[in-house]
């Protein structure tokens, strides 16, 4: 990758250096949950990158949690908690809800006083009725396509400390958003936020997502390469998810295997990696981490920004 400025860059070798451990405290059972669909998370990596990573997020929550405290004596308030926000970015299908989904699980296992909560910023896509209505249908994960005001409320709302708080839910079933149906955010410690959309900053608004987040990872990897997992990923659908009647990809699935895949490339060429080079890789130097994969999601480098 071109070397962004301004991050300090690191081998696995040397990354694995700043916090060792001897065995690996989660066990293969456990990781399955984390895994998604038929993933073979290496559990090397999660030895070398994952559990340091997480033992440098309890230094930054720690840190964070004492500023909150000083800030509300210095301004006579009463303490109250205020919720950590990580934010994970990165293309489609390079791998955000798995590296959510493995950091969810590895934070509450390493920080058992911590109540660990997970979104993802697909909830917050217009339904498809809109998207119609808009004439956006083909661009589903562009900056237009997301409710942004309705996403940075819901930030807001969460970091007010407010309870039960509502993210809308998106199935990637039916390939739509489902009416009336919430994910709730309740107070937690820790919230994990995942989408393509984390560390964008849309033209017509004032706040951006980030300014909620306090520690930002970018997932990276080659464009190449993210078309093979896109494309992998949508072959082992073909094979399950998307044999269910009710799936939006079901003719797909029981026709023409070739012309399905065919169809899948399409839509790769057409949205998702226009979406990347033109709205999604040029957030990737804000983030505070930029996590590098090469084949099989092998990590290969790691970035941490300096300032
Ligand atoms: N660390 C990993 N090791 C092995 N396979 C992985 C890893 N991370 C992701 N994958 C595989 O890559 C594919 C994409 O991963 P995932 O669904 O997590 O991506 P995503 O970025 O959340 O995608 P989307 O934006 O479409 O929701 C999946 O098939 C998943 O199993
Ligand atoms: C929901 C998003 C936008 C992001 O996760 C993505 O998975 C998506 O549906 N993109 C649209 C094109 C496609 O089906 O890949």
């Amino acid at each position: 990758m071109s070397k962004p400025i301004n991050y300090y860059s690191f081998t696995k070798e040397r990354w694995r250096e700043f916090y060792k451990t001897k065995s690996v405290p989660v066990t293969q059972n456990g990781l399955k949950r984390v895994k998604a669909f038929n993933d073979e998370i290496s559990l090397q990596d999660v030895q070398d990158v994952y559990i340091p990573l997480v033992h440098l997020l309890r230094l930054r929550t720690d840190s964070f949690d004492q500023w909150q405290t000083t800030r509300a004596q210095f301004l006579q308030q009463p303490a109250r908690k205020i919720p950590f926000i990580i934010g994970i970015s990165g293309s489609v299908a390079v791998g955000k809800s798995t590296t959510a989904r493995l950091l969810e699980l590895l934070l509450s296992y390493f920080l058992k006083d911590r109540k660990v909560q997970l979104i993802t910023t697909d909830g917050f896509l217009y339904p498809t009725e809109e998207l119609k209505r808009r004439g956006i249908l083909n661009r589903k994960g562009f900056p237009e396509s997301y409710d942004m005001a309705r996403l940075i409320y819901f930030l807001d709302q969460v970091k007010d400390g407010q309870k039960d708080v509502k993210a809308p839910v998106y199935s990637h079933d039916v390939y739509d958003i489902i009416p009336n149906r919430y994910d709730i955010i309740d107070r937690p410690d820790i919230l994990i936020i995942e989408g393509i959309n984390t560390l964008q900053l849309p033209s017509n608004q004032q706040i951006y997502v980030s300014d909620y987040t306090d520690f930002s990872i970018y997932i990276d990897a080659d464009s190449k390469l993210i078309e093979s997992w896109y494309l992998d990923r949508f072959k082992k659908l073909m094979d399950t998810a998307f044999m269910n009647p009710s799936n939006y990809y079901y003719d797909y699935a029981t026709g023409d295997r070739n012309e399905a895949l065919q169809m899948a490339k399409r839509v790769w060429r057409d949205i998702d990696l226009p979406n990347l080079n033109d709205n999604i890789l040029p957030t990737r130097s804000r983030a505070d981490m930029i996590i590098h994969k090469s084949n099989q999601h092998i990590i290969d480098e790691l970035l941490l920004r300096k300032y």
